[in-house]
């Protein structure tokens, strides 16, 4: 009999007891157990885990059979103690917690080691046997033991080649039968090649989904696959289906938000192109169809289109880039209907507007706007094709394959409908697009020695100054000059050629910006439910992926900042908190060792000198350029293992999912990010229209976006200072919550289907940590429940009188009454500790009375 069906068939029996309670004879005498020790606690007992696998084992004594044979097989996973280090108490948005041991001193490639790469568990010993063989170019393949020699081994590969590899290059393989695992967690041998084979194995059948303990693995298809739609969701929302899927994730969120009343979180993360906009998108349309009809729920998918046709992009990474951060609210009242939704943004990149790499494309909000705004429109705005424009057609591509950008403006226009955007509103917005785009086309001409210029009079300057509704001599004026107040004086000073090509490539920001801001305030206006009804919500997080390209500037900094800082929310909830728990309760625990990402965080976030703030220190003196940048970074992070000072104002980070080069250049100034007064003045002042000209002076008198900063409003207002308080916020918000993670797997940079890279997938699992997590869930203890809950609900089982008993002393004799095993589960101080959900224990009739806790909470639940 296996352990859990050992479990099954004792906590049946309790279950079967407690439906008969009441015909229990009055004179039962209950066996009581004797006392457990001091400390609330058994005596120490591990858990044996399915098949071979042996916590704590220095050196294994699992066995396995693989054919006819039995191997001796070593574990090495465990022992290892190396928690990481909590994050930095003075400057983190969590709340003060404890500190854990301190991360050992290893050199830094210890520490970007995939922990069980070479420790994969096992080193076989017998002749024939199957095993994986990693070779000389670091892959890993399958073969045949053909004999042994000291440390040596001689291996017969798949391929028909033969290999003599080192011992410890050899990893047990899985049965075939395991192939295809829905959960990681069932694997025999949890070793690299293993995890990657099933994924592998899945992908190829169209099985994009897989879990590693409570954590979704998703692999992006990059092509229709059948797995969604009205029947599937059906089957989930009814439990008929129970593979993975990002619907099982949204259910269980929404159960738990139901059952528990606790807000939760569904936290999307991947490098860029991987997946997660498509699944957050899977995500809502899950939830707005569990949360019942309520007429808002096609607004909210709707609005997902706009956002995408104004905030994402073609990079060179992916087609439809986010480039910027997302937080979506999901608002449910206590009946669980779907009532409203909340967005919240991060970070817009908004020099992609008026400059970007070869190959890479503006948002594309703009070419859809060219290619399918109709005759009126293009006559009212003076609209051309999309080639005239010179913000458009500057990096050489247009268009997107197999992307019909007028239907997609017709597409758009329907869902600005769809999200009661006015038609005013709309019109207001394309009028602001348009005048970006005629910016963009304002030329100078140098006017003197000095390199001074002026506004050359164009078709560009005169077609910008209507659209935002200004005197073209004002925007002239705006572009080629700066006002300066010396006492009572004003002084007028020229610009100069790089000078005023700047200020007008800031405008047309700064107007991109505001446009996208204000949009964002009308779709949350639209999806606002009036009176507010609700205190419960399940918020998704799809914030933009890490990003390395040939050259990465200010935004892919902050982009890969948010990128750790989302890892150590991870880190912290998968296995700081989790291990946290079980010493503090006491149960008999062997650290899980995991990558921690704490000391790059700290080489950005250290005051006073972390990056950011090195970063705006300088930023606050005017004379500092680039290169004293650099030079201070170097000067103050060299020590730190995360960062390496490079030439030509370049550095590297080496950040959990990789090393990135930086260039320094433009850094200051991106991050000053000062808008002139005078044209502050003038977009305030422009007859844009009523609402979005007040909404402009809003801004600007909030914000107070003039120049001459002193060096303190500098470190409120500099992009990098404010970014790192959204994520403080965020980071707070998302603690407020129960998390739900999905990991996005990229399978390969080419954007294809059918193409499994294994070395990139590979490097992505090692990064979200998944073999870490299948090992924590395999060794853990998931359900949980507190001796006096427990003592409540099972005591009258074995006690008449079950007040005069203390609870811890119930729940034991309990368990002992009903057999349950002891490798099952652990007495802590506070709390039972159970290593199976109650799947495993009842029975399908028992399932509308219980519901399974897969957070971490309780055991079980009540209805
Ligand atoms: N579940 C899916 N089914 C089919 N195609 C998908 C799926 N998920 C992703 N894709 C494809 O992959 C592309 C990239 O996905 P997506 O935009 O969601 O990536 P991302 O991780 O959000 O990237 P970024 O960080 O750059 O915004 C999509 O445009 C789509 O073509």
């Amino acid at each position: 009999m296996t352990p859990a069906s050992a479990v099954r068939s004792s906590l049946e029996e309790m279950l079967d007891s407690l439906r008969r309670r009441d015909e229990r004879p009055k004179d039962e005498p209950p066996a009581l157990p004797p006392r457990p020790t001091s400390r609330g606690r058994l005596p120490s007992q591990r858990r044996s885990l399915p098949v071979d696998f042996k916590v704590g084992a220095k050196e294994g004594e699992g066995r396995a059979v693989d054919g006819d044979e039995e191997v001796v097989l070593t574990s090495r996973f465990f022992g290892n103690k190396r928690i990481a280090r909590m994050p930095q108490p003075e400057d983190s948005p969590y709340v003060k917690m404890p500190k854990l041991e301190k991360y050992k001193d290893e050199p830094l490639d210890e520490k970007f080691r995939w922990v069980g790469a070479a420790a994969g568990g096992s080193v076989p010993k017998k002749k024939k046997l199957r095993v994986w063989c990693r070779l000389p170019n670091t892959d890993w393949e399958l073969g045949n033991i053909h004999s042994i020699k000291g440390e040596d081994t001689v291996v017969l590969l798949s391929n028909g080649n033969v290999l003599r590899v080192s011992t410890k290059n050899l990893l047990p393989v899985n049965p075939d039968i395991l192939d295809d695992v829905d959960d990681l967690i069932k694997l025999s041998y949890l070793n690299e090649p293993s995890v990657l084979r099933t994924v592998k194995c899945r992908y190829s059948r169209d099985m994009v989904y897989t879990k590693a303990g409570n954590v979704l693995v998703a692999i992006n298809p990059f092509k229709e696959v059948p797995l969604y739609g009205s029947d599937l969701a059906a089957a989930y929302r009814e439990k008929k289906d129970n593979r993975p899927h990002v619907y099982a994730i949204a259910d269980s969120a929404y159960n738990a938000m139901m059952r528990d009343g606790a807000n939760q979180s569904i936290i999307i993360s991947g490098e860029s192109g991987a997946g997660k906009t498509e699944t957050a998108k899977i995500t809502m349309q899950y939830l707005v169809t569990l949360g019942g009809r309520s007429g808002i729920e096609n607004k909210v998918i709707q609005t997902n289109f706009i956002l995408e046709a104004f905030g994402n992009a073609k990079t060179s990474r992916n087609d439809n880039s986010s480039r910027f951060g997302k937080l979506t609210e999901m608002q449910f009242n206590d009946g669980g209907k779907f009532c409203g939704a909340r967005i919240q943004t991060f970070l817009l990149e908004k020099t992609r507007v008026v400059q970007r790499e070869t190959g890479e494309r503006s948002y594309h909000v703009f070419y859809q706007l060219c290619a399918g705004a109709s005759h009126i429109l293009k006559e009212k705005l003076n609209l051309k094709a999309a080639d005239e424009y010179e913000y458009l057609k500057q990096s050489d591509c247009l268009r997107i394959s197999c992307v019909d950008d007028a239907q997609r403006f017709h597409m758009l226009m329907e869902a600005l409908n769809i999200a009661h955007i006015s038609k005013e509103d709309q019109e207001n917005a394309f009028t602001m697009l348009a005048a970006v785009l005629w910016l963009g086309n304002i030329e100078f001409q140098v006017i003197d020695a000095e390199n001074h210029v002026e506004v050359v009079s164009s078709e560009g300057v005169t077609s910008a100054a209507k659209l935002m509704g200004c005197e073209v001599s004002e925007l002239m004026l705006a572009l080629s000059t700066r006002k300066f107040h010396a006492g009572k004086d004003s002084i007028i000073e020229k610009l100069t050629l790089s000078q005023a090509i700047d200020t007008r490539n800031a405008l047309a920001m700064s107007v991109y910006v505001f446009l996208f801001d204000w949009l964002i305030q009308k779709i949350n206006k639209s999806l606002e439910v009036g009176e507010r009804q609700t205190c419960r919500s399940i918020t998704i997080l799809d914030i933009y992926g890490f990003e390395s390209f040939h050259r990465n500037g200010f935004e892919q900094i902050c982009i890969n900042y948010a990128n750790e800082r989302l890892q150590q929310h991870f880190n912290r909830h998968m296995f700081k908190l989790e291990q946290e728990e079980y010493v503090q309760d006491g149960i008999d625990w062997t650290t899980v060792e995991f990558i921690d990402n704490s000391e790059c965080l700290d080489l950005f976030e250290k005051r006073p000198l972390g990056l950011l703030s090195l970063l705006d220190e300088e930023s606050s003196f005017p004379e500092a350029t680039d290169l004293t940048f650099i030079n201070k970074l170097k000067q103050h992070l060299d020590g730190n293992p995360c960062f390496k000072g490079e030439g030509r104002g370049a550095f590297r980070v080496r950040h959990y999912a990789g090393e990135v080069l930086y260039d320094t250049s433009g850094f200051l100034e991106k991050n000053r990010d000062l808008l002139h007064s005078d044209y502050v003045k003038l977009l305030a002042h422009c007859q844009l229209s009523g609402l979005f000209a007040s909404y402009i002076l809003d801004r600007s008198q909030d914000t107070n976006l003039i120049r001459q900063f002193t060096s303190a409003d500098l470190l409120d207002r500099s992009v990098g200072s404010k970014f790192k308080g959204q994520l403080f916020k965020l980071m707070q918000c998302l603690e407020s919550t129960t998390p739900h993670f999905i990991r996005c797997i990229k399978p390969n940079n080419n954007q294809l289907p059918g193409m499994f890279e294994n070395e990139h997938v590979l490097q992505q699992l090692r990064c979200c940590g998944v073999l870490e997590i299948v090992k924590i869930s395999k060794a853990g203890y998931p359900f949980r429940i507190a001796h006096q809950r427990f003592a409540e609900r099972y005591g009258f089982l074995i006690f008449e009188n079950v007040a005069s008993e203390d609870p811890l002393s119930i729940a034991v004799a309990v368990l002992q009454k009903f057999n349950v095993l002891p490798e099952m589960y652990q007495v802590g101080y506070t709390q039972l500790f159970f290593s199976h959900s109650t799947d495993f224990c009842i029975g399908e009739h028992q399932k509308s009375h219980y519901t399974r806790d897969s957070s971490h909470s309780e055991i079980l639940s009540w209805s």
